[in-house]
């Protein structure tokens, strides 16, 4: 299933952003802070509607989409996931499957083989009877993306899924989502993962897209030096081919500027 934001804006902050995930491809969305990130993907996983544009899930207006039913199909890690009252993990990610059931069906033991398969992917089975409120930051990130599997999505929606996380996790995260063969919109803050696991990428800036394409199409010296303000150069990884930044320190920032 594909995922389309059109001309999407919401007041000064996100102007005309448009951008398709085809089916099964992983889109990253990239950008300086404050740049409109996460308040774009606010507006694909519903918690913000935006003032102009819409957003397509599979050639379908969200908008119009009961909330149930767009939660079977699009599943979204958040930076204000709320998980801050003491349930256990069991208890958060079996929470992915309410959209699943009828009004008083009770989870069953197919339910809980899916929570527990999604907890093993994410490398936290040993986690399951912890209370959430015990669990450090990058533990609880990884709660919240086997939640969104365990929701059996078509479509992932990620807002820096490897925040918090040490640089093994941040592969094992982004290559599961990558493997899992649903369609991701991620916004990443590092821009060698997005090369590295992104199909494609967007970079936005003042709440435009200012570049698209494929990530050695996008990641040059002077887009990196135009948007983020830092000097790069760029070197193909020895092993895959992918393109890799190598930055420059800051100490000639005016050379730059
Ligand atoms: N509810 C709001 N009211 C006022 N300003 C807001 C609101 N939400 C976001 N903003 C502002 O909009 C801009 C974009 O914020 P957003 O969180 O979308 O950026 P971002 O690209 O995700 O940033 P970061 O990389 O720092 O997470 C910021 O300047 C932010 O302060």
């Amino acid at each position: 299933m594909d995922i389309e934001l059109r001309d999407l804006s919401v007041g000064t902050i996100v102007s005309d952003v448009s951008l398709t995930a085809a089916t099964g491809t992983v889109v990253g969305l990239v950008g300086p802070n404050g740049s409109g990130k996460t308040t774009t993907l606010r507006c694909v996983y519903r918690s913000l509607t935006p003032d102009a544009g819409a957003v397509l899930l599979g050639g379908d207006p969200l908008a119009t989409m009961a909330p149930k039913d767009s939660a079977r199909q699009l599943a979204a890690v958040t930076q204000d996931s709320q998980v801050d009252l003491d349930f256990t993990v069991a208890e958060v990610v079996a929470m992915a499957r309410l959209p699943h059931k009828g009004t008083f069906e009770r989870e069953n033991e197919a339910d809980a083989a899916i929570c527990a398969e999604a907890l093993k992917r994410v490398d936290a089975t040993h986690l399951t009877e912890r209370s959430v409120l015990t669990l450090s930051g990058g533990e609880r990130q990884r709660v919240l993306v086997a939640r969104a599997l365990a929701q059996q999505p078509k479509v992932l929606v990620l807002d820096e899924p490897t925040n918090h996380l040490d640089i093994r996790h941040q592969h094992e995260i982004l290559a599961l989502v990558a493997g899992t063969g649903l369609t991701v919109l991620t916004v990443l803050h590092d821009l060698n993962l997005a090369a590295t696991y992104c199909d494609r990428v967007h970079v936005l800036a003042d709440g435009r897209i200012v570049a698209s394409g494929r990530p050695a199409e996008v990641f040059t010296p002077a887009l990196v030096a135009e948007v983020f303000g830092v000097r790069a150069f760029v070197v193909d990884h020895p092993v895959s081919g992918a393109p890799q930044l190598l930055y420059d320190r800051l100490v000639h920032q005016e050379e730059i500027q």
